[in-house]
């Protein structure tokens, strides 16, 4: 049987030089309906209406991901990224659509996709804790089908890109979190696959392990490697990914490069302040704030508001801010100047306002 496209991760492929884009992931229309609520024997039985509602957990999106590119795909909770991953990682059936992995359609022949694929999913159930890293490893790649011949040399080797060699024999109760994510990561990539799924690979990691967890992406994506990666992480989006696309209930709000989606803010630069109002409601003060300025995330603490206002220039705001704040019987009690990130981004595509913040940017 051919195997288009096969071309192994961690054999030293350069496919990030390569002038022509080649898609490895490509992800076409695809849905996903649930239903929620219940629908007992006895409704049933008894011919009861089906009162469960339909929900879109994804609704027509399409994606695709190139060899050696890293595409972060992020979007609040409920949003449908890890029932994405789900689907293209042959574990859910969707209701519609199609995806294709090194041009073999996961719906048609799941099996032969999934030898292309290296799957990370969310928390850390992935790995046996009774065994050690290398028994696991060995086990992950007989279940591969990696040839026997082969499985010593391959479980080093994913040992070694992890960095986990040192502790290899211990078992893996005995590992601290990033640990087991790397082993997690490992196990994804015992078989070489070309496309990685990873679904909040460093949720728990300590700044340490994090970046070393993105190293690690980083010398897969320079072999080639096709890495999807769902995460909340926007400081580890923006430091990692080429390109991005904002899943919001259920749909693709926003796809392209870090630069593009912060054309989408007000502003190239950001002021934060934080506000006290007297006797004013926090609510008052929001509302004041999201009717005088371009405001993104708004907090509303106990006794103050945080808020993001968006501008062209930090210097030119912060001479008109006080003014502008007394007038309205307001006072700012901490000012921070910044550029745009994409926590701004994220939360001028979504609309999420932490605390109950209301209001457009102008
Ligand atoms: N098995 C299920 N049955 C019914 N609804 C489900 C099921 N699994 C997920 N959902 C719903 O589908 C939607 C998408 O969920 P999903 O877990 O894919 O989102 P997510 O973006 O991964 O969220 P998070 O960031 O919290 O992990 C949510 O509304 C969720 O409640």
């Amino acid at each position: 049987m051919t195997e288009p496209g096969r071309t192994g991760v961690l054999d030293g492929h350069q496919g990030s030089s390569a002038p022509h884009r080649e898609s490895m992931l490509a992800i076409e229309d695809v849905a996903k309906d649930y239903l929620r609520g219940r629908r007992t024997l006895v409704q049933r039985l008894r011919g009861a209406p089906d009162q469960r509602a339909v929900v879109h957990a994804v609704d027509e999106v399409s994606l695709a991901v190139d060899r050696g590119e890293v595409v972060g795909m992020l979007g609040p909770n409920g949003a449908g990224k890890s029932t994405l991953v789900k689907i293209i990682a042959t574990l859910l059936v969707p209701t519609r659509g199609s995806v294709r992995v090194c041009d073999v359609d996961v719906l048609a022949h799941p099996r032969q996709a999934r030898r292309h694929l290296g799957v990370m999913l969310a928390g850390d159930r992935g790995v046996y804790w009774k065994l050690t890293g290398r028994e696991n490893l060995e086990y992950f790649a007989a279940l591969h089908f990696v040839p026997s011949s082969q499985i010593r040399r391959r479980v080093g080797e994913a040992l070694e890109e992890v960095r986990l060699t040192g502790s290899a024999d211990e078992y893996v109760e005995r590992y601290s979190t990033g640990m087991r994510q790397r082993l997690n990561l490992a196990r994804a990539l015992i078989h070489e696959p070309e496309v990685l799924l990873l679904d909040e690979p460093t949720s728990g990691l300590d700044p340490v392990s994090g970046a070393e967890f993105r190293r690690i992406v980083r010398g897969l994506r320079q072999r080639g490697a096709a890495v999807l990666i769902a995460t909340h992480d926007l400081a580890e989006a923006e430091d990692l990914c080429d390109r991005i696309a904002v899943l919001d209930r259920g749909r693709i709000a926003f796809q392209g490069s870090v630069d593009e989606a912060k054309t989408l803010v007000p502003g190239s630069s950001v002021l934060t302040v934080e506000v006290e109002g007297g006797d004013q409601d926090t609510a008052e003060v929001a509302a004041w704030l999201s009717a005088h300025f371009r405001v993104g995330l708004v907090e509303r603490h106990e006794r103050s508001v945080r808020a993001r206002l968006y501008c062209e220039s930090t210097s030119d705001l912060m001479a008109e801010l006080p003014g502008k704040l007394h007038a309205a019987g307001l006072r700012a009690i901490r000012t921070e100047a910044g550029r745009v990130s994409l926590t701004d981004v994220f939360f001028s595509i979504t609309d999420r306002r932490a605390g109950g913040g209301h209001g457009h940017p102008q």
